[in-house]
């Protein structure tokens, strides 16, 4: 993900960290946001670039500035000041919770800041590949050892099927890695969600089985990890954790380097799934289509947050929603095994 380095006055040359920035309560949001409610990748841009605008302390502005020199979208160009803006019934626009009739599911302002609070003990998990596993429309089958054999029969067929119709020498997963990687900047964007913050969204119809996005981030150990969310990121970035924990040993931090896929929200009734791969001989977080998604859908999958004490409000707003982002039955079959330390006695021996 790049931010833009410095001031988005075309005349300015202010720079600033983008966290900081943020941090700092400057103006950070998506350009022409008024205009466009999706802002799809430059598919020429080589970076997995999001384009935001920020602004210094000097020209930070409120957002209606755009609204008045936006032209394109055929509005009379108005001085700032003479812009007057629409009636708000709670009385003040920026007393409104963001995003506030929008979202689906439950939005109280209490609930959300309980969520921001619990953000930091939210880590996303991949379905670990054990043993012999073959995903239904994937057309491959992968190894525990991380060998991957292709099933060619259904695979080249079901990528002629697809919209976005992958070459016709695409039959191992190593080679769906490499379409994958070469086609998300068409396929996918991202914009404001439903759920919560950004979300990344399909701008062409995927099938289920398709490789839609990977994971990328920087691999860090789990105790890194923990640091940098308890004593540097939780003061800077205000959406969320963006940590995925791989296992035990690894977890991808995509905070300040990685894909958009980071961006991609929880949903119990979620369309997409992760999975670990192995692909050139590395291993990869893949976001794969659980079943086919429709173009413009928001793409979810289930993070299967897992703690026994911590709860997670989930805003999915899907009718089989559980209220929490936690996988309560995986928490379920630990509770069994555990107690709290208080309740602990001495082993004293028979
Ligand atoms: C990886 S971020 C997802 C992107 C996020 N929407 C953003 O704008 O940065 C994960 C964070 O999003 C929030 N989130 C994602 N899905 C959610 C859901 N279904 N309900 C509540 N919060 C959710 C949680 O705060 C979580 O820590």
């Amino acid at each position: 993900m790049r931010h833009p380095p410095r001031c988005s006055n075309n005349t300015c040359r202010v720079a600033y960290h983008p966290l900081c920035a943020r941090a700092a309560g400057l103006c950070v949001e998506l350009e022409d946001e008024d205009r466009l409610y999706l802002l799809s990748l430059d598919e020429d841009d080589t970076d997995q670039c999001i384009r935001l605008l920020s602004f210094c302390k000097k020209h930070r502005q409120p957002s209606n500035d755009r609204m008045v020199t936006d032209e394109q979208a055929g509005r009379i160009p108005r001085r700032c000041s003479e812009y007057i803006p629409p009636c708000n019934p709670s009385g003040c626009a920026r007393t409104e919770p963001y995003n506030y009739f929008g979202r689906r599911g439950r939005k109280e302002p209490e609930a959300l800041a309980a969520a921001s609070l619990k953000r930091l003990f939210v880590e996303n998990q991949p379905y670990l590949v054990g043993g012999y596993s073959q995903h239904e429309s994937s057309g491959c089958t992968i190894a525990s050892n991380g060998i991957i054999k292709s099933v060619f029969s259904s695979s080249l067929q079901r990528l002629k099927a697809s919209r976005l119709s992958a070459p016709n020498n695409i039959l191992s997963m190593a080679e769906k890695y490499q379409h994958m990687r070469q086609t998300f900047r068409k396929r996918l964007a991202f914009g404001k969600s439903g759920i919560h913050g950004f979300g990344i969204f399909a701008k062409h119809p995927h099938r289920a089985g398709d490789m839609v996005i990977e994971y990328t981030g920087e691999l860090v150990r789990p105790p890194i990890a923990d640091r940098r969310e308890h004593f540097i990121y939780n003061s800077l970035v205000g959406a969320g954790t963006y940590m995925f924990r791989i296992d035990d040993k690894r977890v991808i931090d995509a905070t300040r380097a990685g894909s958009i896929a980071h961006l991609i929200n929880h949903s119990c009734e979620p369309n997409c799934y992760s999975r670990v791969i192995s692909a050139n001989g590395d291993e990869h977080i893949i976001i794969f289509a659980k079943r086919d998604i429709k173009r413009w859908e928001e793409l979810t999958y289930d993070y299967r947050f897992f703690s026994i004490e911590e709860k997670l409000a989930c805003y999915c707003g899907f009718p089989r929603c559980r209220g929490v982002v936690n996988d309560t039955e995986a928490e379920e079959q630990v509770a069994k095994l555990y107690a709290p330390r208080s309740e602990l006695t001495d082993w004293k021996g028979e």
